[in-house]
């Protein structure tokens, strides 16, 4: 029989590791395909780069090129960016190609097209390593979880911020010096905003969305925010308090209802996804029948992603649909918010820092903490949900929330007037 034939789009750090996962898993892949992968081309944007790969790869800045090649059956891709990379899988779809990306910002906005696209085509998708590297978490809810309801996702889904994060906690290393190493690793974006501000962990979750949900919410009303307001004084502090910081990307759909939000949390030890350090990622699905379901693995670098793209290969070899497998739910309406939901009946807990905190005209707060560094006072304070939203409007005071304490208003707030006389009092 002929041996399968691949493109590889990029030939970055995710291309490279798929060239040598290929090379090094051949025996393995033939074995399970019953052929074996030759990669043919390679298309990169600096052509006059030396590349280190066999002498037969055609190397080209040429797409049109890749797609000439007779009988080319997958596409792998892995660029930077919406454009080129929806463009060329696009045509790739439409020649008859199955396709499987890496490109998370692509696909978060085109995913859906390019699914409808490879249907038509009687072709398949495979974007396991769009989201949380090497984990196999697409697969789990398309496959694995068709029958039951998602009811939602709660994950750690950028490896770089969360590799920063324990690093800043574990050996009091700087942020910079931090992203520093994330970058030499191969973990960070060509442009690394994307996963210290938030936006990369945001793609995955919509993508998440779409597979669970059948939809996402409306992209400019979730919260987003990355870790680079967390500092090493406030790591100190929270890790005295039991508390690390998680970088936490979370969605529910109640009745088609969308809360979520993507910014950093406060966890303490009770919280599933407080052991989840270094580059690992972990997506904590709650699902109708079989309760909490959590895949974790590493989210970034070389060989855990490129795992991710070759494991694809089965999948997309065998199908011939490119949908979402996963039964859609059905979405009464589909609204969107912040992280809040909006009621005022829920109290939680909130680390709150400020030069001057007080809460003159709050009637629920009560005070569970306190600390005084150099000019700034750290409170952990219980309030209702509307209370914390509007500390967090003041640009003076920086708020993180404490997971998994949102309850429902029942909660007693106690001592009120005498917390408060302590609160104003700092
Ligand atoms: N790094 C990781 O751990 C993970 C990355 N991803 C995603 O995989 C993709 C690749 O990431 P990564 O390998 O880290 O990125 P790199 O920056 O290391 O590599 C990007 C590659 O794409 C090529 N490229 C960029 N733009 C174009 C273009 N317009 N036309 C042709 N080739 C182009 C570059 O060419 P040249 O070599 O000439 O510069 C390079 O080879 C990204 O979408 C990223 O979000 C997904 C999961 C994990
Ligand atoms: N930059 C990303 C790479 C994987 O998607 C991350 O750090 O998670």
């Amino acid at each position: 029989m002929a041996p399968i034939k691949a493109a590889l789009l990029g030939f970055g750090t995710v291309g490279q590791g798929v060239y040598e996962a290929l090379k090094t898993h051949r025996e393995q892949l033939k074995s399970v395909l019953g052929e074996e992968v030759i990669i043919e081309a390679i298309l990169v944007k600096d052509g006059a780069k030396k590349r280190d790969v066999d002498e037969h790869i055609l190397v080209t800045t040429d797409f049109d090129e890749v797609l000439n090649i007779p009988d080319l059956q997958i596409v792998f891709e892995a660029i930077v960016g919406e454009e080129p990379g929806f463009t060329y899988l696009s045509k790739a779809i439409e020649k008859g190609c199955r396709v499987i990306t890496a490109n998370k910002v692509m696909f978060a906005r085109h995913g859906k097209t390019l699914l409808e696209k490879a249907e038509a085509a009687g072709v398949s998708v495979g974007y396991e390593a769009t989201t949380a590297g090497g984990t196999p978490i697409i697969r789990s809810i398309s496959q694995l979880l068709q029958v039951n309801d998602i009811l939602s996702v709660e994950a750690i889904l950028n490896g770089t911020s969360n590799y920063i994060l324990t690093n800043m906690r574990e050996k009091g290393s700087a942020f910079e010096d931090v992203l520093k190493t994330a970058q030499d690793l191969g973990y960070a974006e060509a442009d690394p905003v994307n996963d210290v501000e938030g936006f990369d962990a945001f793609y995955k979750l919509m993508i998440l969305s779409e597979l669970s949900f059948g939809s996402s919410p409306n992209w400019d009303e979730v919260e987003r925010k990355g870790i680079t307001e967390v500092s090493s004084e406030q790591i100190e502090v929270f890790t005295r308090w039991g508390y690390k910081v998680k970088h936490l990307a979370r969605i529910r759909s109640d009745s088609g209802l969308f809360t979520a939000s993507v910014k950093p949390v406060l966890v303490d030890s009770e919280h599933p996804l407080y052991g989840v350090e270094d580059v690992q990622n972990a997506i904590m699905v709650e699902t109708s029948l079989a309760g909490k379901v959590t895949v974790q693995g590493a989210g970034a670098g070389k060989l855990p992603t490129a795992s991710a793209m070759v494991e694809d290969l089965t999948y997309v070899l065998q199908s011939h649909s490119g949908a979402a497998v996963r039964k859609k739910q059905s979405v009464l309406k589909v609204d969107s918010s912040s992280s809040e939901s909006g009621s005022s009946s829920l109290v939680g807990e909130y680390v709150v820092i400020g030069s001057s905190v007080g809460f003159n005209g709050s009637d629920d707060i009560q005070l569970l903490k306190q600390d005084v560094r150099g000019d700034l006072v750290y409170l952990l304070i219980r309030c209702h949900e509307e209370t914390a939203k509007s500390l967090k409007a003041n640009s003076e005071l920086v708020v993180y929330e404490v997971a998994g304490k949102l309850k429902p208003a029942e909660v007693k707030v106690e001592d009120r007037d005498l917390v408060l006389q302590r609160v104003i009092n700092l």
